[in-house]
């Protein structure tokens, strides 16, 4: 199995989080690679090359943010700090009124930004209401690029963190986009100006944000999908994540971790179900970060790098009891950037999609019942030579 890095697991003591159940070891689990962000940062080539790998045959990494080395604006302690405050600050958001969080819906004037309810997005094609709710800062709005939206005091009072972290989470971004820009076999005129991270400039306008997530506990024996399943749809996401839920569907050419203990499977019927299709849970680590490549990179790189489908679905055995919280940080191509191949042949023409009606079409459509088809994004790229 090629994909295989059980040799670099650490002792389980520093695998769990505190005060939540342990993530059982009865359910089939991803073999995401465990990238060491140190590595990164002293150029280590071979921590580079297994990077790249994971980028082109997963799609899904995680990144080790426990680093004595700085460089920039890429803090991995800063960064694990940073998520445990802003963990605190979605719990006071979240337990306002439903009443009082509605007032930030703004779907409705053709925004993704602000508050989604409970139920009011749609997790597949029938349009079955989702699971969980959540919230979307836009990092243009922080960084003054736009204005302000309205947003509640328990979420304004944190304006400072929120420039740290997406200052940190798109510092992590940007040193994965140059991995790759100095892989892929770019066309002239990108190379020429900087490779992806050019695309991706900090003070230029693009739907980059932060989202916050929330799923209640479902009844064990209704445990199913809180958020359907899904590309991302801009570059590279950083994912902070405690109980498990999150679910990647592996491509048939990687096989999952089995789980350690078989004798305990029976009452996991639920979760075996779940498991069924190539669907397996990614297990969260304390210390690390999930990262993983949304759409856009699929069409700068023509399908050479892997935007994979995942999903949540209510946390697995014990820890389906406790509310699951969720932390992201989305970042995107600038708003006029198109997405269109940058590779090979091709010679960089005016067309495809620009990255703003991409993500517009994508986000939208997923909150409307009839709107699944209308809004897929690279799912069938992802799936090539994957499980149907
Ligand atoms: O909550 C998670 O673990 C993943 C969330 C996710 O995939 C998303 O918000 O796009
Ligand atoms: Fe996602």
């Amino acid at each position: 199995m090629p994909h295989s890095d059980h040799s670099r697991s650490p002792s389980l003591a520093i695998e769990t989080f505190a005060d939540i159940p342990p993530f059982p070891d009865t359910v089939p689990t991803a073999p995401l690679l465990r990238i060491s962000l140190q590595k990164l940062l002293q150029r280590d080539l071979e921590e580079e090359e297994r990077c790249w790998k994971a980028c082109c045959d997963l799609g899904f990494f995680y990144l080790d943010l426990r680093t004595s080395e700085n460089e920039n604006r890429v803090n991995g302690q800063g960064l694990l700090k940073d998520a445990d405050e802003l963990f605190e600050v979605m719990k006071g958001f979240f337990d306002l009124s439903v009443r009082e969080k509605v007032k930030y819906d703004f779907a409705d004037q053709g925004s993704y930004f602000g508050y989604k309810g409970y139920g009011s997005g749609i997790i597949d094609k029938k349009g079955t209401r989702d699971k969980n709710e959540f919230y979307n800062i836009s990092k243009d709005d922080i960084l003054g690029l736009s204005s302000c939206l309205p947003s509640p005091d328990a979420l304004n009072s944190h304006r400072e963190l929120y420039k740290r972290y997406i200052h940190s989470g798109h510092a992590i971004c940007m040193l994965v986009a140059h991995l790759l820009s100095s892989r892929l076999p770019l066309i002239c005129s990108a190379k020429q100006n900087g490779g992806l991270k050019s695309l991706h400039r900090l003070d230029s306008k693009s739907g980059d944000q932060i989202r916050f997530v929330k799923a209640p506990p479902q009844e064990q024996d209704l445990k199913g999908v809180a958020l359907g399943e899904h590309t991302d749809f801009g570059s590279v996401t950083v994912l902070f994540n405690r109980l498990g839920g999150l679910q990647v569907r592996l491509p048939n050419y990687i096989e999952p971790i089995p789980p350690v203990s078989t004798g305990k499977t029976e009452g996991l019927g639920v979760e075996n179900e779940l498991c069924k299709d190539g669907w397996a849970y990614v297990k969260p680590l304390p210390g690390h970060c999930i990262v993983n490549l949304g759409d856009a990179l699929v069409k700068f790189s023509e399908g050479k790098l892997r935007s994979n489908i995942h999903r949540v679905v209510a946390p697995p055995g014990e820890q389906g009891s406790v509310t699951r919280y969720s932390l992201v940080y989305f970042c995107r191509p600038e708003d006029d950037v198109r997405l269109r191949s940058l590779v090979g042949d091709s010679d960089g023409e005016d067309e495809g999609a620009t990255a703003k009606e991409w993500i517009l079409r994508r986000a939208l459509g997923r909150r409307k019942a009839d709107g699944w088809e209308g809004s897929n994004g690279t799912e069938n790229v992802s799936m090539r030579s994957g499980r149907k």
